[in-house]
């Protein structure tokens, strides 16, 4: 069996690295990875953590930040590739510019479509914008989804996807963040270098990268930290810059002067998961860190509208605060302050799988062979 993973994020590169370790060992499955050039930088960082090196990259990156110029470019960038490789299956993950395209490029040309992390949904087309409609889209021309949780499977079923094309694997990052934890546990490997992390402090991490946050929601939020540390000041804040200057440019701005306050860049994936074990509280409006943090016993406050991952609300170590500055101060504080809330957010297990997602994904590619 031949696969093509299309990667274009640093998420995507992070979810499909198991997945991609475990196609490469089985000898009766030749995979060929591509980066889309969407995010190659972080993407072929995550890689070499992992330790892929072999893979194609069509350098597909828009010139503006125009969503249809690379949705384009990277289906024209992949046509050349599909009909020489012709794979018998397109394996794309999540709901990225790059996921959308890869899938389309393999749909236009016959070829079977495999969607990991399939079946999220927030139920708001315009939130998360454009990833909700990417992942709609994704599904309704994949042959096979591979849903995280038993509720992504549910929304599939609603949007008449057939059972047997579903199967519930757990989320694939806590594959990665196992192996990760693996690697990480050897203090050698890491080569964060940033400012230390002083345990004498209340330590809190930050990131910030959507789309419906940019502008306002992220001017919010920065308005609440400087909050935060202007009434805390045994708060350490290291937030963690996204490498799009849409997201990360306003915050640098509003955070330079506020010295609680460190500006790291984007962090290679190891020095981040040292990061998120050695700090009391996340805050952020990512999706993968929502999945990660129950792992680490970590609360997280979503600084989202809406959430994709229900199963961490109910199970509640995660909290949509939203973006609104003073939601965002209030429940940061409780955490801060009060013990009991804080116990309350902090998890056994994590509803979003025991790290066997790759395996149940391959041998499931395998038996439809
Ligand atoms: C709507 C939505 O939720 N969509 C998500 C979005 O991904 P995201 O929101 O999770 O994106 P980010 O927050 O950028 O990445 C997070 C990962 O990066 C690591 N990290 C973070 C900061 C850093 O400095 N260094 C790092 O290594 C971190 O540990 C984590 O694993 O698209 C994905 C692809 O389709 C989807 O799967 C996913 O649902």
């Amino acid at each position: 069996m031949k696969v093509l993973t299309i990667i274009g994020t640093r998420p995507e590169a992070i979810k499909l690295a198991p997945v991609i370790l475990e196609l490469n060992k089985n000898p009766n499955i030749e995979n060929i990875t591509c980066l889309t050039g969407q995010h190659t930088d972080l993407a072929s960082n995550i890689l070499k953590n992992f330790n892929i090196s072999n893979y194609l990259n069509i350098e597909a990156r828009a010139s503006s930040f125009r969503i249809s110029q690379l949705l384009s470019n990277i289906i024209m960038g992949l046509e050349p590739i599909l009909n020489e490789q012709r794979p018998d299956i397109v394996l794309v993950h999540g709901d990225t510019t790059s996921s959308l395209a890869g899938c389309l490029a393999g749909f236009y040309n016959k070829i079977d479509v495999a969607h990991v992390e399939a079946g999220l949904r927030t139920g708001n087309i315009s939130s998360p914008w454009p990833e909700e409609g990417n992942r709609k889209l994704i599904s309704s021309v994949s042959k096979y989804h591979f849903a995280p949780t038993e509720k992504s499977r549910l929304n599939l079923i609603n949007e008449n996807v057939s059972d047997e094309s579903i199967l519930v694997t757990g989320n694939t990052v806590i594959d990665a963040l196992f192996l990760a934890t693996k690697i990480t546990d050897d203090e050698s490997v890491f080569s964060y270098s940033g400012p230390k992390i002083r345990k004498n402090k209340k330590n809190i991490l930050v990131t910030s990268h959507r789309r419906e946050n940019f502008g306002d929601g992220i001017k919010n939020i920065c308005l609440a930290l400087n909050e935060i540390t202007e009434m805390k000041k045994d708060v350490d804040i290291f937030y963690a810059l996204h490498s799009n200057p849409l997201a990360a440019d306003l915050a640098k701005e509003i955070l330079n002067k506020n010295n609680q306050i460190k500006i790291l860049s984007p962090q290679d994936y190891f020095d981040f998961i040292y990061l998120m074990k050695n700090v009391d509280i996340i805050l952020t409006d990512s999706g993968g860190i929502q999945e990660e943090a129950p792992s680490l016993n970590k609360p997280v406050l979503v600084m989202r509208q809406f959430t994709e991952r229900p199963e961490a609300v109910d199970a509640g170590c995660i909290e949509i605060v939203g973006t609104n500055k003073q939601r965002i101060v209030e429940k940061t504080t409780e955490l801060l302050e009060n013990s009991a809330s804080y116990q309350k957010m902090t998890y056994g297990s994590n509803p979003y799988g025991d790290g066997h997602a790759a395996k149940r994904i391959v041998s499931f590619l395998m038996s439809r062979k």
